[in-house]
């Protein structure tokens, strides 16, 4: 069964969610002293934001030497780029933070995006590399087509859902500009300890009904619902779920 932690006010599912965050942490510290994280873009970065520097209590409990932070997407665009994940965790997270506390974050080779489209099958390669065998935490989004990661539902995207054995793709071809992107695949989602979704807002009502009653699992987002159900939870609050009926998740 998924688990689903719904809330009213934005603050406290961020304060909630900031919460898990640290009890991943915690755990993660204790069995080999280091958190790997993966992180997704859009609005998760406000509700981080909220969670660790907006908040004094979450943020003094974060131990943001022992994080190494990934991206489960990127765009391949440079770094400063306002589409790149990236740059808006830095934006959201990384420039409030004290020069003592220094995560380990890992983009993509932005030198290597600026060469072109050529050199875009190397970036992949270089992040399927560097990213860790086993995510202590995989923070999501889900677009309201059901999207995850850069993982779109739809026959012409399946080249990236059905991938069983590399870790990283090069997303050719998002409906969500901009069109070229990489992404984890299932298998790493898989491998992850912990995934969490957020969703919030009006923008979320109708795709958390067609997940969350109708289980489509066409849609990548109520895919990994479907196969990895015991370790996911999802933080909503109520005006996305408004049109969601089942009590069973
Ligand atoms: O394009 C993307 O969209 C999804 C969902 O974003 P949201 O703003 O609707 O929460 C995000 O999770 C993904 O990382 C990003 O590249």
């Amino acid at each position: 069964m998924v688990t689903v932690h719904k809330y009213t006010a934005e603050e406290s599912l961020a304060h909630n969610l900031g919460q898990f965050i640290l009890e991943s942490q915690d755990k993660a510290l204790k069995n080999h002293q280091k958190f790997n994280l993966a992180i997704s873009g859009g609005s998760l970065n406000n509700v981080l934001h909220k969670a660790f520097i907006e908040d004094k209590v979450l943020a003094s409990k974060v131990d943001w030497n022992s994080w190494a932070i990934y991206f489960v997407d990127e765009r391949l665009v440079p770094l400063d780029d306002p589409d790149s994940n990236f740059g808006a965790f830095k934006k959201a997270v990384l420039d409030h933070l004290p020069a003592n506390k220094a995560p380990k974050v890992y983009p993509i080779d932005e030198e290597l995006v600026k060469k072109g489209v050529d050199s875009f099958a190397q970036v992949t390669m270089d992040y399927e590399k560097i990213i860790p065998k086993n995510f202590d935490l995989v923070l999501l989004g889900c677009g309201p087509d059901g999207h995850t990661c850069s993982l779109f539902p739809g026959p012409t995207h399946n080249y990236l859902l059905d991938e069983k054995h590399r870790r990283v793709m090069w997303c050719r071809d998002s409906p969500k500009p901009p069109s070229d992107r990489i992404t984890v695949t299932l298998p790493v989602l898989g491998d992850a300890e912990s995934i969490c979704f957020v969703a919030e807002g009006a923008s979320k009502q109708p795709i958390m009904h067609e997940i969350f009653d109708l289980k489509n699992t066409k849609l990548p987002s109520a895919l990994v619902n479907h196969l990895y159900d015991a370790k996911v939870h999802w933080f909503v609050n109520d005006e996305a779920f408004t049109k969601v009926e089942t009590t069973s998740f």
